[in-house]
């Protein structure tokens, strides 16, 4: 009971105490508020009602606001972050070049090396950069750079324990569809 006559005192959304456990899947942000951008939807929702929980209204309850319907257009999770990125980034392997120029090697080069500093989950980018490191990027064509992006999806694939996708077919995933004719 003291707990309640405390919490009714708050008016606005309470950020769950440190003390208490964050559910399973939600990663920090470096300034330690929940990153919904490196969590799964799930965990992140988990923890976004805990919060609510800590919220009270002041006012009797008959003025509480009705609770938002849930809906589509919400920040993205790392799950849906992530299928928005590979779809970016395999579709541009798609129109790379077949022949590029020392230029356009150098601009790919660039943008995937920029592309792993902002990518705006910081966990996964801190991988990926160290990916990037350690298996230097191959851009001299569109499928070298093609094959070279699939491995470095399949790396992420093998430490989330998804199954990896077969690099010899990338083509007909991002490019051509697949060769039974399913997607014409
Ligand atoms: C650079 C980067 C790093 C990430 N790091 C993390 C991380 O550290 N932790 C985390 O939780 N999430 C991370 N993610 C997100 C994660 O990879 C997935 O995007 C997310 O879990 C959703 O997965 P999904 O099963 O919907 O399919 P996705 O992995 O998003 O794949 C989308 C589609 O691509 C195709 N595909 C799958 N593998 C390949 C491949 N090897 N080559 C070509 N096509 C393929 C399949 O058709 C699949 O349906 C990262 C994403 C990116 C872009």
């Amino acid at each position: 009971m003291a707990e309640d006559t405390q919490d009714q005192q708050q008016t606005t959304a309470a950020p769950v105490p440190s003390q208490a456990p964050l559910p399973k899947g939600v990663v920090l942000d470096k300034d330690g508020k929940p990153c919904r951008s490196c969590s799964s939807g799930a965990a992140f929702a988990a923890w976004a009602s805990q919060a609510k929980k800590k919220t009270v209204i002041k006012a009797d309850t008959a003025s509480r606001p009705a609770p938002a319907p849930p809906r589509k257009d919400c920040p993205p999770d790392v799950e849906a972050l992530g299928r928005s990125s590979w779809t970016l980034l395999h579709s541009i392997a798609a129109t790379y070049p077949t022949s590029p120029t020392i230029s356009q090697q150098n601009d790919i080069t660039s943008f995937m090396r920029l592309f792993s500093k902002l990518y705006p989950c910081w966990v996964c980018a801190e991988d990926f950069q160290a990916y990037i490191t350690k298996e230097k990027i191959r851009a001299g064509s569109r499928d070298e750079f093609g094959n070279w992006l699939c491995e470095a999806h399949n790396e992420v694939n093998r430490k989330l324990g998804k199954p990896t996708f077969d690099c010899s077919r990338w083509q007909e995933r991002w490019k051509d569809g697949w060769k039974d004719g399913s997607c014409d």
